[in-house]
């Protein structure tokens, strides 16, 4: 049975788990950090279930989890990741299988693409330009763009604006609850990747409008209008 397809001329991408691999270098960023504090480095696939929610999240759960710290202590710690982070952003980072056919075919249907990303901006416009993901897309929306991050639908809502389409034509393409939960919010369907970051949660709990093994299987969800 054929899937339902949506009607939409753009689409909404997360970034960290959904185009890009970036886990390892979130890793070593934040590895560098705790070594820097004195504190014992994590085991990746810890690390891998605080990615979600922006850098300061990462931040505290790394800094926090099964620790104490005060919160000047996780204010400092967040700069330092910072420092480290720009070192590494990109340097072990991998597009996932299907991700450039699927932007090429999108952009070939004359669809507006953005990338919304909870990643800081300066580390966002780096790496996809990095990554050569940059010419994609007709707008950027990261973690400090505005004063709220994913789950809050404002960020979707923004993007659309500097897209100059409303928020029920576009699609959201995520990995983790963020992303479903700011989409059910806008108004917009919702398609997440199994293979992404889902902060520990089997990404089939999460409510959203189907599940997709690799990213050109969004090309047989949509129409576009
Ligand atoms: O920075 C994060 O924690 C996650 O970023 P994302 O929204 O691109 O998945
Ligand atoms: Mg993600």
């Amino acid at each position: 049975m054929n899937a339902r397809r949506f009607p939409v001329r753009a689409v909404l991408f997360d970034l960290d788990g959904t185009l890009l691999d970036t886990i390892a270098d979130l890793a070593e960023g934040a590895n560098r950090m705790l070594a820097e504090l004195g504190r014992p480095t994590r085991p990746l696939a810890e690390i891998h279930s605080f990615v979600g929610k922006g850098i300061p999240h990462l931040v505290r759960c790394c800094m926090t989890e099964n620790a104490r710290a005060s919160e000047a202590e996780i204010e400092s710690a967040v700069a330092v990741f910072r420092r480290h982070y720009t070192e590494v952003n990109g340097r072990y980072t991998t597009i996932y299988p299907g991700v450039a056919e699927t932007l090429d075919a999108m952009r070939a249907m004359d669809l507006r693409l953005a990338c919304v990303t909870n990643k800081a901006e300066a580390f966002t416009l780096p790496l996809l330009e990095r990554m050569r993901l940059d010419r994609y897309f007709d707008a950027v929306v990261s973690g400090d763009t505005l004063p709220v991050k994913k789950p809050d639908p404002a960020v979707l809502h923004h993007a659309c604006g500097l897209l100059g389409v409303a928020s029920a034509q576009a699609l959201m393409i995520g990995d983790s609850a963020n992303d479903a939960l700011a989409a059910r919010a806008a108004g917009m369907p919702v398609l997440l990747v199994t293979y992404g970051y889902s902060e520990g949660m089997p990404v089939d709990t999460i409510e959203c409008d189907g599940l997709l093994s690799i990213a050109t299987g969004a090309l047989e969800r949509i129409e576009v209008v």
